[in-house]
This record gives structure tokens, C-alpha cells and sequence, in this order.
């Protein structure tokens, strides 16, 4: 049998780990070729013609039960097809479940549930186990298997712990070949049960493929509808045709040691509330650069509803509506920047020019599937879903060298930038922080806290049932300021940022919504083609910084904690899943759980980087930045795991839309890169919420698992919220 290019076909049970799953396919089966399905895309039937074409079948984890048939789809089916039809096939977590029930296991909730916890394996140094130590690997699932004596399964592996006794983590069918475990071989933390288990499984169905199918020959293509081939990068990310004439940026550099940013951003205009204004801020380590747009009427901004099927384009008083006519507005955005590429900026700085402004939560739903239901006068009172303006002329700040930018890509625009440096070289300090308001003069309305409290029993729940492993809940709370208290936007903001400066920050004024951030996260950074590295920078585990908390004792509440590192190993595997998603092979865990400090708090950070493999064209790695963007909003700290079944669960337990709040701020450059912020610890304001006084609305939460003290959780809340709060004056 000539298994030069074996087809593995992978089901995906809408798991947020299956992409990981598919670079380890991919590793331990030389030379394979992964063709991705999901579970409720194909029936059996459909499935049937191709199947037996495949060298091996793997069958992903997912939420959910392996006996709801919602759940499981057509993997079921897949366990029952007639012995010529036989493939090879491995399950992960969910597959084994699914593996056990249709041959007479039982399926039990687990006493306590273990997601991202790390369980030594013991197995019997049989089958995909043979030449294994005992395995340390990572487990998420509330459901387990029951094989019975004289059954068909027989168990090859089992954990024991505590809460939970021996439980069943490997088996295999007795006569067909049939294989599963109950872990998670894709887990970052797994160690040989991951790559050397897919191994030994690829040289068992190698031989098994051998014996019973002696005449198999894999076939050099399968063509099979509703299916992709992993990874995507022999494809275009984008359908723009490449516009090769490149404009340029023209820049002067100067240095001006004691440069205030305020000023700057005062002398720019950011006192005129009617005008629009950016300002990406980088008000503390480890942020490097602060950003200016420097807008004018004839500054292009672009604003969409994800329920409607246009793009509004605002310059000066002009406003159009364009048709996306059948494009959706990521690939719209996407030509318009490549329409208006640049060359020729400074490496060093991020940002030449671009695209600039915030994407909501909601604005990530279209990758993941999910409808997005609203009324017809939405967006009278709501927010934009994206909410971009086209900055050609900017000033960009190195925090940590004092070194200034002045850049334009408008043609012959020397005189402006001369000017400008002139006058920035020059600049008074005249800035002033406005005094701290009063604790009486504005009203909160918090979240309900027993309602808060009932929402996290109800997320405890779905994480009970193996619907989720973590649910990113959070909360939104209103505070109205009458009209002897309102201040300009901008004075609040500077206000946030004296009291709770932070790395990922902004102040934008892009109407209707006023937005002032005091962001510590990170989502995505990419960096300029060729060879352009994406940066994700998750955070979970958060602690309040009180002078006892010295490092060594946040060192100890957040890396030392079991319930800490599994909330950011869920994130992280999640991340994972999303960058392979995107750029494919090359991804990579930089740093897992650094304890970070931040103005208040002290933080859990990982970073996960990814790029395309060598010799992708440089065309295809300009638009990969967005295109990761675009398959892993909303970010993976916002949602929880599985992210699609999570989000859909918090769509009924917090019964709201989030808006701005749990999306992402910042820019996209006209010469590549780009960096944007998670939406979290900022207030929005709506231009229909202002009139004789205010009503601000900011978002805080976090992440619930099975290890969350309820009470624990509503105190980190208000940790998070409280941060914000101090712009007004309040606190809780
Ligand atoms: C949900 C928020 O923060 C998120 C949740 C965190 C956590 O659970 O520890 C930490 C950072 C954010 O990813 C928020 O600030 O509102
Ligand atoms: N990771 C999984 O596949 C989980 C399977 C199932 N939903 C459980 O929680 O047990």
C-alpha cells in the first residue's frame, strides 16, 4: 500500500481545541492530508461514498453529551458503519464517550469536573500505549464512560483521584479499530499522551489498513463537499485582486525628552467634543507606543451593523450608505486598505496610517456562526459593530525613548509635517488633570448581586453537564451623571488614566460613541510581511494589588493556583486552536502563566505567536494579521471554552447584547501590522445617552469554572469594575 499522502478525516464537534488537534495529526502522520468536517454537516449517508478513502478518521472533542443527538451528530453513525466500510478512527474526549455508549458503556457525570486540570494516566503499555511511561495530560470533561465486563470496549487507561476514583481514560474496540481517549492529546500541557499516542495510533491503523484492506490505496484527492483541507494557506485570505502601485508615507523624526502626550493630543484638538479623535495609548509598561490620528473633515470613517448589509462611509457632513453586495465586511475592509497600501515608513514604528477605531463583540459572531438578533431601530441608540476611521496623517510617541513620528500618506503633505514638528518641539505645558470628582455626585446601578450570584450557579450548571468548561460571565453596569456633574469625555479620560494608567489604553471620539479605555490586554499584534509573527497575550487570573501582595505572594495566588492555571490553560488551548486555525502549522506558546503587574492589579499572562510557514507569498501574509482577526473574535478571554457553545450560553444567561465591551480597539497599518486591545476595564457613551446629563455604561466579569466561588467571582468583578469606577468618582 503506497500510504504516501494517507487522507485523515478529522470531525469537529465544535470543539475549541480541534485545530490543535490537526497539527498533531499532522506531526505524528507524515506527509497526511487533514480534511476538516463538522459534525452536523454530513449525514451518514453523505459521508458513506468518500469514507472508505480515508487512511483514518479522528473524532474531536466537543461540548455537550455523547447521547444527545444535537451533540454528536453524525459521529454516532460513524461507530456503526458495516465492516467493509471500516476505517481506522480515533476519538478525543467527547469521541470516546461516543465510542463507549454505542458499545455498551455507560455515560456518568463525573462527581467533580475537571477542566484544564492536569491528571497523571496510568494504561497498560498495550496498543496506541505501547513503550509509554505513566502520562501526565490535561482533561476537560464533566461526562465519563462506564465499560461493562464482557462488553466490547476494554479499557486501556484510567486516572484515580480523590473526588472521582478510577476513571476510565483510554480504551480501545475488541474487534474493530476503534480507539479513544478520554483526554486531551492537543493540550498544551499534555506530555508524551499527545504526539507519541497519535503516533503509535497512526502505526496501528497503518498495519490494521494493511491486513484487512490489503488492496486500500490512498487516493491522490478527495473531493468531499462541505469539507476544507487543514491548513488553509494554499488559499487566498482574501478574494481582493493585489494592487501592486504602493503610495508612500513621508515622516520626520525628532526627539523631544519631556513630551507631554496630553499636550499633544490637547494642541491636536481633542478639546472640540464635536470632532472625531483617536488615540491609542500606551499609558504604562509594557506598551511602547501611544498613537495619534491626527483626523480632519475629509478623515474617511467607516461604521456597520452586523444585521445590515451596508457599510456607512462618513466624510466631513457627507454621509453614504455603500452596499457590501454580497461581500461580508471584513473582505470590504480588506480592499479598501489594499486599495490604499503604503511603502516606505519608518520599520520602528507600528503605525504609518490606517485603519483605526474598535470592532464590538457582536462583530465576532459572524466566525463563529451565530445569529445576532435585533429590532429594526437598533441602531438608534446602539453602537456601531465596527467603528473605523481611515487615519491618513498621525503623530506616533516611543514611550520608552521619547522619539516622536510625524507621517502622512497624503501626497505632497511635507508642509503639515514640518509645521506640525515645528509646533510639537515647542509645545507648553498647559494640560491640567481635573480634580477627582466627588463619591455623591453620580448614580451607579450596579449588576444585581443576587442575580449576579444566580447567573453564575446557572453557568456552574452548563459546566456541570459538559456544555462548556468555562464561561466568561459578565455584567454591565450604568452610571448616571446628572448635568452639574458632567464633564468633557476627555477630562474623564484623563482622569482614568492618572488613576489606572495601562499599557493596551484609548481615548476614541468616533460618533456615535464616545469610548475611554484603561485596557491591560492584549488581544492580536501582528507585525509587517515578509515573515509576519502574530501575537496573542491572554489574561486569566486576576488579584487585586494591596500593599501585602508583594510579587512572591501574587506569584503564589495566581502560578500557584490549580483553579488560576486552568482558567488560563482553557484560554490558551482555545488560542491555540484559533491562530492554527488561521496561519496553520507554526504556532507556538512563548510564555505560559506569567504573573504581570499592572497599576492595580496583578495579572496571569500567556503569549501565543503563530506566522505561515516558509514560503507563503508575501500577498497572502499581508492580509493574515486580519484574517486571524477576523476567525478568533470575539477573543477567547471573553467567551470561555468551547467558544461557540459558550457564547451561545451566555447569550441566555446575561440576555444582552455587550457592544463595544468585550470586543477589540486599535488599528490596522496601511503598510501591514497591526495590534488590537481586548475591550475590557472602558466606558462607552452613546450619543443618544447624553442630554441634560449622562448614562455611562461599562462591562466587567470573569471567567467561571467549576472551581469558582461564587462570592469570589463577584468580588473580582467589582476589582475589575472598580478600576473604571474611580474615573467617576464612585467605587464598589
Ligand atoms: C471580563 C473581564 O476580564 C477578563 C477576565 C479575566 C479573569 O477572569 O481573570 C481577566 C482578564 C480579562 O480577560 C473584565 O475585565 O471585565
Ligand atoms: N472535551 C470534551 O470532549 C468533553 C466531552 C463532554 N462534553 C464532557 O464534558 O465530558
Amino acid at each position: 500500500m503506497a500510504d504516501q499522502q494517507p487522507h485523515i478525516l478529522l470531525v469537529d464537534s465544535y470543539c475549541s481545541f480541534a485545530y490543535n488537534l490537526a497539527a498533531l495529526c499532522k506531526k505524528a502522520i507524515p506527509h497526511s492530508v487533514l480534511h476538516v468536517i463538522k459534525n452536523d454537516t454530513h449525514t451518514i449517508r453523505d459521508l458513506l461514498p468518500a469514507i472508505r478513502q480515508f487512511s483514518a478518521i479522528v473524532v474531536g472533542p466537543g461540548p455537550g453529551s455523547p447521547d444527545i443527538p444535537t451533540d454528536i451528530g453524525v459521529v454516532r453513525d460513524l461507530w456503526k458503519v458495516a465492516d467493509e466500510n471500516l476505517v481506522p478512527t480515533f476519538g478525543v474526549c467527547l469521541g470516546q464517550q461516543s465510542l463507549g455508549i454505542e458499545y455498551g458503556a455507560t455515560i456518568h457525570r463525573l462527581h467533580t469536573v475537571k477542566h484544564g486540570q492536569v491528571s497523571v494516566v496510568q494504561h497498560t503499555g498495550t496498543e496506541f500505549f505501547a513503550g509509554l511511561p505513566d502520562l501526565k495530560v490535561v482533561r476537560y470533561h464533566s461526562l465519563h464512560i462506564k465499560p461493562h465486563a464482557g462488553g466490547d470496549i476494554e479499557e486501556l487507561a484510567w486516572s484515580e483521584d480523590e473526588e472521582n476514583g478510577r476513571v476510565v481514560m483510554g480504551v480501545r474496540h475488541i474487534t474493530k479499530p476503534f480507539w479513544a481517549v478520554q483526554y486531551h492529546p492537543e493540550s498544551v500541557l499534555t506530555d508524551e499522551g499527545g504526539l507519541k499516542v497519535l503516533e503509535n495510533f497512526w502505526t496501528l491503523a497503518h498495519a490494521w489498513n494493511q491486513t484487512n484492506r490489503p488492496s486500500f490505496t490512498p487516493p491522490v484527492e478527495i473531493i468531499l463537499p462541505q469539507s476544507h483541507i487543514w491548513p488553509r494557506i494554499s488559499q487566498r485570505y482574501s478574494a481582493h485582486e493585489f494592487n501592486k502601485s504602493l503610495g508612500s508615507v513621508t515622516y520626520k523624526t525628532i526627539q523631544v525628552p519631556d513630551i507631554s502626550i496630553i499636550d499633544l493630543c490637547e494642541y491636536l484638538g481633542v478639546n472640540d467634543e464635536s470632532k472625531r479623535f483617536v488615540f491609542l495609548d500606551s499609558a504604562a509598561y509594557p506598551g511602547q507606543h501611544s498613537i495619534l490620528a491626527c483626523l480632519g473633515d475629509a478623515s474617511s470613517q467607516f461604521t456597520h451593523y452586523v444585521h445590515e448589509n451596508f457599510v456607512e462611509i462618513t466624510t466631513g457632513t457627507l454621509k453614504v450608505q455603500q452596499e457590501l453586495s454580497g461581500k461580508d465586511i471584513w473582505t470590504w475592509l480588506d480592499e479598501y486598505r489594499e486599495s490604499r497600501k503604503v511603502a516606505g515608513g519608518d520599520a520602528r514604528v507600528p503605525f504609518w496610517g490606517g485603519f483605526a477605531g474598535y470592532l464590538t463583540y457582536e462583530a465576532g459572531f459572524g466566525a463563529l456562526d451565530i445569529p445576532v438578533p435585533r429590532k429594526s431601530n437598533h441602531r438608534e441608540n446602539n453602537h456601531p459593530d465596527v467603528n473605523l476611521v481611515w487615519v491618513d496623517r498621525s503623530i506616533v510617541v516611543d514611550t520608552a525613548t521619547s522619539k516622536i513620528w510625524v507621517q502622512s500618506l497624503l501626497p505632497e503633505d511635507e508642509q503639515w509635517i514640518r509645521e506640525t514638528a515645528v509646533h510639537i518641539a515647542e509645545l507648553p505645558r498647559a494640560s491640567t488633570i481635573p480634580n477627582m470628582p466627588s463619591a455623591d455626585q453620580v448614580t451607579v446601578k450596579f449588576p444585581d448581586h443576587d442575580q449576579y450570584i444566580e447567573d453564575i450557579k446557572r453557568s456552574k450548571e452548563y459546566l456541570f453537564s459538559g456544555d462548556s468548561y468555562e464561561l466568561c460571565l459578565t455584567g454591565q453596569t450604568r452610571i448616571c451623571v446628572p448635568k452639574e456633574a458632567v464633564m468633557p469625555a476627555w477630562e474623564r479620560y484623563k482622569l482614568l488614566r492618572t488613576v489606572n494608567a495601562a499599557p493596551h489604553a484609548g481615548y476614541l471620539r468616533l460618533h456615535p460613541t464616545a469610548f475611554l479605555s484603561c485596557s491591560p490586554e492584549r488581544f492580536l499584534s501582528y507585525s509587517r510581511t515578509p515573515g509576519a509573527v502574530c501575537q496573542l497575550r491572554p489574561i486569566k487570573g486576576t488579584v487585586r494589588k494591596l500593599p501585602h501582595i508583594t510579587r512572591e505572594v501574587a506569584e503564589e495566588m495566581l502560578a500557584g493556583s490549580r483553579k488560576e492555571i486552568a482558567e488560563n490553560l482553557m484560554i490558551v488551548d482555545l488560542i491555540r486552536h484559533d491562530l492554527h486555525n488561521a496561519v496553520g502549522e507554526r504556532v507556538s506558546t512563548k510564555k505560559f502563566c506569567g504573573v504581570e503587574e499592572y497599576e492595580t492589579l496583578w495579572q496571569l499572562v500567556s503569549v501565543i505567536e503563530g506566522s505561515l510557514s516558509e514560503g507563503t507569498s508575501i500577498e497572502v501574509d499581508d492580509s493574515l494579521g486580519w484574517e486571524v482577526l477576523r476567525r478568533s473574535l470575539p477573543p477567547g478571554s471573553m467567551t470561555g471554552a468551547p467558544k461557540k457553545r459558550s457564547v451561545e450560553l451566555l447569550q441566555g444567561i446575561e440576555g444582552r447584547e455587550r457592544g463595544p465591551y468585550s470586543g477589540v480597539f486599535g488599528y490596522w497599518c496601511a503598510g501591514g501590522g497591526g495590534d488590537w486591545s481586548v475591550t475590557i476595564r472602558s466606558c462607552f457613551l452613546h450619543d443618544s445617552e447624553k442630554g441634560d446629563g449622562e448614562e455611562w455604561t461599562i462591562g466587567a466579569g470573569g471567567a467561571i469554572t467549576a472551581l469558582s466561588d461564587p462570592d469570589a467571582e463577584w468580588e473580582e468583578t467589582k476589582v475589575k469594575l472598580n478600576g473604571v469606577l474611580r474615573g467617576f468618582g464612585a467605587s464598589c
